[in-house]
């Protein structure tokens, strides 16, 4: 069963598009990266996906309607919003206490395992914890409940540079089967592309590109042509060219390495760079229509 089916997904607040008619073919078994700049609908549509909000157009999550199946699709979906709240008064093991008691599929131990890793106390209060540990302590409950769905909004927000890196390794290390599909949003591109297996770029409710990254990697590709080969290189047609300390970098889409390598460096582009290309083509277009 595909894990999220969208056609057509449109979000209106009061006249203003969040998100403008996208479609998206989610299976089981990925880690896919909604990828986009401030205000581009992620958040949105992550909320729709969880039947936190309404919405025009059609969409299936495991199979239900997230809007009118809410209750019985969170038996199998967890998410951390991007604001993570938990109550001030509780203390760590009264967290662990809760989650067990609401939620049939949660590990215990698993999450005592996670917070093993970290500073927090099981006698510490939350409102003791810093704004990290919260963080941390959230991730650790809901990482610990074994569901089909795991949408994560910019998990890694307020957490330092050692504990995101072990936050990503561990979500594919001890959370990730080939059964269960990942979600997550973030702004810090670069330290989710490795352990992405399909993105997708999204830009004032649009999505602008949607791929595995191993097709986003044939397709696209980053040339570095020497000197004598720039002019040869332009003629290919790239769909970005920048200096870089006086050499040019260009971006090609579609065309075949066999006919870049000769010229010069090839590189696999990295995702945020390809994304400000993308963006750029794409407000370049729109606004070319809109004139
Ligand atoms: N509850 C709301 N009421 C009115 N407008 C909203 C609401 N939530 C979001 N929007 C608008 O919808 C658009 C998309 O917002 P959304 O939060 O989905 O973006 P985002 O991609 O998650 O951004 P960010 O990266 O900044 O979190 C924005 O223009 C925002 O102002």
């Amino acid at each position: 069963m595909t894990c999220i089916e969208a056609r057509g997904l449109r979000k209106r607040y009061r006249g203003k598009v969040a998100v403008d008619g996208i479609d998206l073919t989610i299976p089981p078994g990925r880690i896919v990266g909604l990828i986009g700049p401030n205000g581009a609908g992620k958040t949105t549509t992550l909320e729709a996906i969880l039947g936190l909000v309404s919405f025009e157009g059609e969409l299936k999550v495991l199979g239900r309607d997230p809007w009118r199946e809410r209750t019985a699709l969170m038996r199998d979906v967890c998410f951390i919003a991007d604001v993570a709240v938990l109550p001030r008064w509780m203390r760590v093991w009264q967290a662990l206490d809760y989650v067990e008691g609401v939620h049939p599929r949660f590990d215990r131990a698993k999450a005592e395992g996670f917070l093993a890793r970290t500073d927090i106390g099981r006698t510490s209060r939350v409102r003791e914890l810093s704004k990290g540990m919260v963080t941390q302590l959230h991730l650790a409950l809901i990482m610990a409940v074994d569901a089909k769905l795991l949408v994560l909004d910019e998990p890694t927000l307020g957490l330092d540079i050692l504990y995101r890196r072990d936050f990503y390794i561990s979500l594919l290390n001890d959370y990730f089967d080939h059964d269960r599909t990942i979600l997550v949003t973030t702004h810090q591109v670069e330290e989710i592309q490795d352990i992405l297996t399909d993105a997708i770029f999204i830009d004032r409710g649009r999505i602008v590109l949607d791929g595995s990254i191993e097709e986003i990697e044939r397709r696209f590709v980053e040339l570095r042509p020497r000197l004598d080969a720039v002019e040869a290189a332009r003629a290919l047609g790239p769909v970005h060219e920048h200096l870089l300390m006086g050499l040019s970098v260009m971006v090609f889409d579609g065309v075949a390495r066999e006919r870049l390598e000769p010229l010069g460096e090839i590189r696999r582009p990295g995702l945020a760079d390809l994304f400000l290309v993308l963006l750029g083509k794409e407000r370049t277009q729109r606004q070319e229509t809109e004139r």
